[in-house]
């Protein structure tokens, strides 16, 4: 449940005070001692980090949507817009100059996600908070915000802007990603001289990723698109898994005749690429190139993904590349802690990434970096180059080739209906619950389908040449599907399998599901 004290911040969106509540919530919780973990929140337009201690303070990466703003607020605005990657950076970064390292960060965006769900993500040196701390926080900043009367409350938000200084993070920040592209290459100043890359920042924060890591590092970017923040999304929304995402990139790559695309979700925690062809690296073929990178600098160690995934990167990247493949759950905060928790029981390994185009590397202290993850690519683009490989992209592409990918892959998402009579007053969860037990009993009967040995949410079963996951979604109440098959009709076939075991439950939407199976 969303303390009151959110709700009336939502209403008002009256940020100059949501961000006094929050710093000091989050400073008391850091003086608690209250450390790690939170998932969640968001504007992408303001960044908050603060300092507890040292500089007793609020220090501020701000930019807030206006209308009608002037070019000189624009360039203002933009020039102190930060990442949630650079937030948790800032944690870490040792530099005096810019009041680092904070004792704690908080982005306030959406993400890909309509502008009133903005909300925050906090961050310690320990990486992001997670439910339970977070929960406490909440539940201290409602007492507060109770105890609080007009008078107290106007009195303590001029004490916190009073002492709130502002600083240009992201030059510290971008100057780490240029660095290592550049030691990639042997140190050479401009490594990617003569490539012309694209960036497509969705109007989210990631336009930085242009003017301030490409550019100094030599390559091209005219084309670039939507680099300008804007968080109504005007254009597209600022996603990876968005399909209208991927082929505005692909288009921009194709008519400029690019070297390579990249492009951001809002925050810059997910990321995506297109080579100079067209062909999209994202989902399972972004898992494997970066898988193959990884398992260059790190033979033979653990990558762990999320549930829906693919039989074909398993096999890609088990006999292939020699690594071992740990299909997870869903949420890039449980594949980052799954890998973190196989380090500390002695299984190696050094990368944790989704689907949804968040991945984290232990190089990168764990930290969910698109920015870093496209680095990752510069750097093969820049050594190639330095060594004097040529082909532009095509010595990414080069790196999944092999990876066998199913003729049909589609998402569907069964909605529950939360007020159906048939949930009998339980909860979404336990229906959906139900629903997959359901489902298990039935693919135990059929002969044609088999459960995987190993899963760790939902249900998962292969058959006809192709497999599907039923799961409960990380948020709504929703049950996403997902069918991958070698033609239309077995996808239909594994589809039907699902359809007759759900049509028991009343209290599903099976529309998108009906639309897949019925004869075309
Ligand atoms: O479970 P779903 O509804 O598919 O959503 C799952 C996704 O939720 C968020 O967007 C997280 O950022 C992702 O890490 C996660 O994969």
């Amino acid at each position: 449940m969303i303390p009151e004290y959110l709700h009336k911040c939502y209403r008002m969106l009256f940020l100059e005070e949501l961000q006094v509540q929050v710093w000091m919530l989050f400073s008391m919780a850091l003086k608690c001692e209250l450390i790690p973990q939170m998932d969640g929140c968001y504007i992408q337009t303001v960044a908050v980090i603060l300092s507890s201690d040292k500089n007793s303070g609020l220090t501020e990466f701000g930019m807030r949507r206006r209308k009608n703003r002037s070019v000189e607020m624009r360039r203002e605005s933009r020039k102190r817009l930060a990442s949630t990657p650079a937030m948790f950076n800032s944690t870490l970064t040792e530099d005096e100059a810019f009041l680092c390292p904070v004792d704690g960060a908080i982005m306030i965006t959406a993400s890909h996600l309509p502008y009133n769900r903005n909300g925050f993500k906090f961050f310690t040196n320990a990486g992001g908070l997670g439910k339970a701390d977070i929960k406490e926080i909440l539940e201290r900043a409602a007492d507060v915000y109770n105890k609080f009367t007009d008078e107290s409350l106007t009195k303590s938000k001029r004490l916190a802007s009073e002492s709130v200084k502002k600083v240009d993070y992201m030059t510290v920040y971008t100057a780490d990603l240029v660095k290592a592209v550049r030691k990639a290459a042997g140190n050479i100043e401009k490594p990617l001289e003569g490539f012309h890359i694209i960036v497509d920042a969705g109007n989210g924060a990631g336009g930085f990723f242009a003017a301030k890591v490409l550019e100094p590092l030599g390559a091209i970017t005219s084309g670039s698109q939507f680099l300008e923040p804007d968080g109504l999304f005007p254009y597209h929304i600022p996603n990876p898994e968005d399909k209208a995402a991927m082929k505005a990139i692909t288009q921009a790559v194709l008519q400029n005749k690019a070297d390579l695309g990249i492009i951001f979700d809002t925050d810059v925690d997910r990321s995506a690429a297109v080579d100079s062809t067209g062909r999209e690296f994202n989902r399972n073929r972004l898992i494997a190139l970066i898988s193959a990178i990884v398992l260059e600098e790190h033979p033979g160690t653990t990558i762990v993904t999320d549930s829906v995934t693919s039989d074909g990167l398993t096999t890609f990247i088990e006999k292939k590349l020699g690594g071992k493949h740990h299909r997870f759950k869903r949420g890039y905060k449980n594949v980052i802690d799954e890998a973190i928790r196989l380090n500390s029981i002695g299984e190696e390994s050094h990368l944790a990434i989704e689907t949804s185009g968040h991945g984290a590397l232990k190089e990168n202290h764990w930290l969910d970096d698109g920015a870093y993850l496209m680095v990752k690519l510069l750097n093969k683009l820049a050594s190639a180059r330095a060594s004097g490989v040529g082909g532009g992209s095509k010595v990414l592409t080069n790196l999944i080739e092999g990876l066998q990918e199913p003729a049909v892959a589609v998402e569907l998402r069964l909605k529950i209906n939360q007020n159906h009579p048939d949930l009998k007053g339980g909860s979404f969860r336990e229906y959906g619950e139900a629903v997959l037990n359901h489902l298990e009993n039935s693919v135990d009967l059929d002969p044609k389908l088999q459960k995987a040995p190993v899963n760790y949410e939902g249900v998962r079963v292969s058959g006809y040449g192709g497999w599907f996951l039923l799961r409960l979604s990380l948020h709504d109440p929703v049950l996403p599907l997902n069918i991958e098959a070698p033609s239309n009709e077995d996808a239909v076939k594994l589809g039907l399998s699902v359809a007759s075991a759900v049509k028991e439950f009343a209290a599903i939407d099976t529309s998108a599901l009906d639309k897949f199976i019925q004869p075309s």
